[in-house]
């Protein structure tokens, strides 16, 4: 299982401090929606210049424009985009088709859809690489979440998948065992006193 390190953070610099610490530790490199929002495409490009051996993923949340929005990502650097799973099949087969032009993937991100197993099995026959079972920010927050919903969609799609959803050191061994490709972890990395062994530890809990 890769290991992804979601970086929610609002400026390129903070990004490539945050990247430089986290890099040896894990597979993909993140750049969060907020930071793309704040920072624009120039961040996905600092970080991929400085970080050519890894996979570099722009977290874009595209819901229109699909072929355009994964354009200009794939053009900036990035190795894979997302686009939301409740997006038109239109705009999902357009970021698909951005991909192939540059020989990268999309990943569709799941938040907010009810039924993610069958949502996951349309995008995938879509062409998406993979899907993400994803709980936000805001949902983790919500009353009664339950992380474990995520695990059981991911096993009940039956296509590749990744886990996002406030992932740490306790929870990282169930998401492996559920099957997952890649598990993402933004706030257990980059919150913590020691960026670097934070990233350190999340790897060897899963190797
Ligand atoms: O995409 C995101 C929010 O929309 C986050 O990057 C993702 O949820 C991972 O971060 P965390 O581990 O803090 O939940």
């Amino acid at each position: 299982m890769k290991l992804q390190f979601a970086m929610d953070t609002l400026t390129t610099e903070a990004a490539l401090e945050l990247a430089a610490a986290a890099a040896p530790h894990v597979d993909i490199l993140e750049l969060g929606t907020p930071l793309i929002k704040s920072a624009g495409l120039s961040a996905v490009t600092a970080i991929k210049d400085a970080h050519p051996d890894k996979i570099v993923f722009a977290d874009m949340k595209t819901m229109d424009a699909g072929e355009l929005e994964a354009d200009i990502a794939f053009a900036a650097g990035a190795d894979l985009v997302t686009v939301l799973g409740s997006a038109g099949d239109s705009t999902i087969a357009g970021a698909v088709a951005a991909a192939k032009k540059h020989g990268k993937g999309v990943v569709v991100d799941l938040i907010g859809v009810s039924d993610k197993p069958a949502r996951a099995r349309e995008v995938v026959a879509l062409g998406a690489e993979f899907v993400e079972m994803h709980a936000g920010l805001d949902e983790q927050a919500e009353e009664g979440f339950t992380f474990s919903t995520l695990l059981r969609d991911g096993e009940a799609s039956g296509v590749p998948f990744s886990v996002a959803g406030g992932i740490n050191t306790s929870t990282i061994e169930s998401v492996q065992s559920s099957g997952a490709e890649v598990a993402v972890a933004g706030g257990a990395i980059y919150g913590a006193p020691d960026v670097g062994t934070a990233a350190q530890q999340l790897r060897a809990a899963i190797v």
